[in-house]
């Protein structure tokens, strides 16, 4: 038997910086299509900002072993909406994930296949469970960068298909100052 070696790694919790992990950037120019205010996008891509990073420590898609990747995910809006982040289903459906938000404000939107969504706020200390099946998408309703831990199978896999094309179908929007979840105009069953 070959066994693995152990791991400890220490996230820095003011800049969720995991030591020795695999960082992947996305800019607004990586979320073309995601936005609803197609003008307000376009302006913003002017400056094409970073809306997240991610620092992830991955094994092998093998079945029974565990990936763990914390999101730095900025605070900004395009039109109404706060940013956030691409979203997904996993490509083993049936495979589920635990959130811990570290640092800032934000929430997830979690939804079925069917539609059904469920919005969570998330702060320092919350744990999120995203049970089998559910799509999942982080946004950031403060204004500072909210930092969050994921930990997920190796072998989930990222499903972006359906929510690259439809969205999800409610959007996360800021409201006369306040934060509000509404039915979004790009769902469609
Ligand atoms: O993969 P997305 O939807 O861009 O979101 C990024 C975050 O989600 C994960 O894919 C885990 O669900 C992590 O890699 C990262 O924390
Ligand atoms: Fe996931």
């Amino acid at each position: 038997m070959e066994y693995k070696n152990p791991l400890g790694v220490d996230i820095d919790l003011e800049t969720g910086v995991i030591p020795g992990a695999k960082k992947l950037v996305r800019r607004l120019s990586d979320l073309k299509g995601y936005f609803v205010d197609e003008k307000a996008y376009e302006e913003l891509l002017k400056e094409n900002p970073v809306v997240y990073e991610v620092y992830a420590i991955e094994q092998e898609e093998k079945d029974g072993d565990l990936n763990f990747a914390t999101t730095v995910l900025y605070p900004g809006k395009v039109g109404r909406e706060f940013f956030f982040t691409k979203g997904h289903y996993h490509s083993k459906a049936d495979r589920a994930e635990i959130y811990y938000g570290i640092k800032g404000k934000g929430g997830m939107l979690l939804q079925t296949p069917e539609g059904r969504a469920e919005w969570i706020e998330m702060g320092p200390g919350t744990v999120v469970y995203v049970p089998p099946y559910w799509a999942h998408r982080t946004v950031n309703t403060g204004d500072e960068p909210f930092i969050f831990l994921a930990i997920y199978p190796a072998d989930a896999g990222h499903d972006y298909g359906s929510i690259a094309e439809k969205g999800f179908s409610k959007l996360v929007v800021e409201e006369n100052g306040e934060v509000m979840v509404v039915d979004s105009p790009k769902w469609k069953e």
